[in-house]
């Protein structure tokens, strides 16, 4: 069988993504399993199906590397966005259905795609884990994909470029507190307004470059623990 497929990446996290209106791929978990190896397949973070809905332009499904449902991914559903523009199945505005929710998104231009994300309902603040005989400290927002947010200060941790995500992250992303597990995000702080993030991603099982529903809790927990401005200043963000 012959399966046309879009490679696309979002701030470093990257996709393979398929039309399947027409509901031509019908194993996803080994399809992604397979694709998403970076040396027997093709290599990416994720895949994402474009599937029919009946209350949005289309529906976004998403899988983590390792097969597992992945529910909503920020920078998987602008990359999504630009490719349902691309093939023709939404305008510039658009509404898809990720995980049984309604999202918004807006082609500004080649090179950026807006994604208006509600905000997160479930946020738990102060937690204390314990962990190898230690309690880290942590908040936790469901961004659309469950995060927990480990501020470096206030863990004594005091370079954020020396963790080990892969061995610290992946610790707290299967602590026993979170049922389905969750992403984790170190934060430090950087300036009045600029964090810096690193994300042990679940499903993924490692680190990944960015991750868009992370950056969204981080900030969260940002505005609520450090006082940070709750500033717009991100939409004039240039690179
Ligand atoms: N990278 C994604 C989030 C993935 C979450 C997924 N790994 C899970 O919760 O299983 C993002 O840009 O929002």
């Amino acid at each position: 069988m012959r399966i046309e497929f879009f490679k696309m990446t979002g701030a470093g996290n990257d996709f393979i993504m398929f039309d399947n209106r027409d509901g031509k791929i019908k194993n996803p978990v080994e399809l992604a399993r397979w694709v998403c190896d970076r040396h027997f397949g093709v290599g990416a973070d994720g895949i994402i199906l474009i599937e029919k809905s009946e209350t949005a332009d289309f529906k976004m499904v998403y899988y983590n590397s390792d097969g597992s449902f992945g529910g909503m991914c920020g920078n998987g559903g602008r990359c999504v966005a630009k490719l349902a523009y691309m093939l023709g199945i939404a305008k510039e505005k658009m509404k898809f259905e990720a995980n049984k929710k309604l999202y918004f998104a807006e082609i500004i231009d080649d090179e950026k795609v807006k994604l208006y994300l509600p905000n997160p309902r479930k946020r738990e603040f102060n937690l204390k884990l314990k962990l190898d005989k230690k309690f880290f400290k942590a908040h936790f927002v469901d961004s659309g994909a469950p995060h927990l947010v480990v501020f470096t200060d206030e863990n004594g941790i005091k370079n954020i470029e020396k963790i080990n995500i892969n061995n610290l992250g992946k610790k707290l992303r299967f602590h026993p507190r979170f049922k389905h597990g969750t992403n984790v995000n170190f934060v430090s702080i950087i300036a009045e307004d600029t964090i810096r993030m690193r994300t042990y991603e679940r499903g993924v099982e490692g680190e990944t470059l960015a991750c868009g529903t992370g950056s969204v809790a981080s900030v969260i927990a940002s505005v609520e623990k450090k006082k940070y401005k709750n500033s717009r200043q991100g939409e004039n963000f240039k690179r």
